[in-house]
């Protein structure tokens, strides 16, 4: 039975973890829909695979509360785990056997009376060409893609993806996206960490960001790429004294290099629509004020990427 759009499939509140002495995870909330796509990310060592442990039921939670598909995926990992679908970022593999034969022993771990041929599960993530080539023999990418058909074979309602297309060339890479979509379209609620921006950007509904064990930003991406503010930016090959003005609040950071400046201001504060305007008739009177022409000026939205670097150079 799927559980429908308006209910949580993934609830974490307050979620602590410690290794010893150090807490890795430091009061993490956040919900993932029924049927929607969710992407963690965040820096390196900030407890997104600790996080999908305690989620995925491979370790209990130290602080606060987690509940998968209403269940606490520790205690009640035995009634939880054939609706979930998990791929690790090492899949642990028997070397030996061929892809196809690896497809139909991970099959037999799990009851399911419709799951679907071997060959129509290599055919979805495309390896259909390598069902009796030795996993040992395998590529990173196609271990990657090896790992995905074993997470969906039993058609889960909650899918765990760790870091699905490291490794990847871009067309596996967009081949991989194809197929989660297409496991989304089917209603399967996913949940990914990435370290990919553009996957986060392309496939998510959902996202947060996280940095030293705690979420600095989530939202829809719109609205986490709304905190970054809009740029203004131009060059000059000679800053007047004095320097150029702050607008509206924002202080200009400027980039010297051989041939002049690069002077960018970020716009930030919401509501956004109209601050890019009125900075640009402060910023083009400034320059009239000293006869200046400010070269290549141009207004740009700010990025999910301006995003994570701020985050990533953010304080504890
Ligand atoms: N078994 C462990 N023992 C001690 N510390 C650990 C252990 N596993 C992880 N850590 C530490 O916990 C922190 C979070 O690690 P985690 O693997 O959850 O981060 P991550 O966000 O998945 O990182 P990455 O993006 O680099 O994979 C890191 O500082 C890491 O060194």
């Amino acid at each position: 039975m799927r559980t429908s759009h308006d209910t949580a499939a993934v609830e974490v509140d307050g979620l602590r973890q410690t290794y010893g002495d150090f807490e890795a995870v430091r009061g993490v909330s956040f919900t993932v829909r029924a049927g929607e796509l969710f992407a963690l990310l965040g820096t390196n060592g900030a407890g997104k695979t600790t996080t999908m442990d305690v989620l995925e039921g491979l370790r209990p939670a130290h602080g606060g509360q987690v509940r998968v598909l209403g269940f606490d995926p520790y205690k009640q990992r035995r009634r939880l785990r054939p609706r979930t679908g998990v791929m690790l970022q090492d899949g642990g593999f028997v070397g030996d056997l061929t892809v196809a034969e690896t497809v139909q022993v991970w099959g037999g771990l799990s009851a399911d009376a419709g799951r679907p041929p071997v060959g129509d599960v290599l055919e979805t993530v495309g390896l259909r060409a390598k069902g009796r080539t030795p996993v040992r023999q395998l590529s990173g990418g196609q271990r990657r893609r090896l790992d995905l058909a074993l997470a969906v074979l039993s058609r889960p309602e909650v899918l765990f993806l760790d870091e699905p297309t490291t490794g990847m060339d871009p067309e596996a890479r967009r081949g991989t996206w194809d197929v989660i979509r297409d496991l989304r379209a089917a209603g399967t609620t996913v949940l990914l960490t990435t370290h990919y921006l553009e996957e986060a950007e392309r496939l998510a509904d959902h996202l947060a960001i996280m940095h030293e064990g705690t979420v600095r930003a989530h939202g829809t991406v719109d609205e986490v790429v709304a905190e970054a503010g809009d740029r203004v930016v131009f060059r000059l090959p000679l800053l007047p004294r004095g320097g150029p003005p702050p607008l509206l609040g924002a202080t200009p950071e400027i980039t010297r290099s051989g041939d002049g400046a690069t002077v960018t201001y970020t716009l930030g504060g919401t509501p956004p629509d109209g601050r890019a305007h009125a900075a640009l008739r402060g910023l083009l009177a400034w320059a009239d004020e000293h006869d200046l022409t400010l070269d290549r000026l141009e207004v740009r939205k700010g990025t999910l990427e301006d995003v994570f670097l701020r985050v990533a150079g953010g304080p504890r």
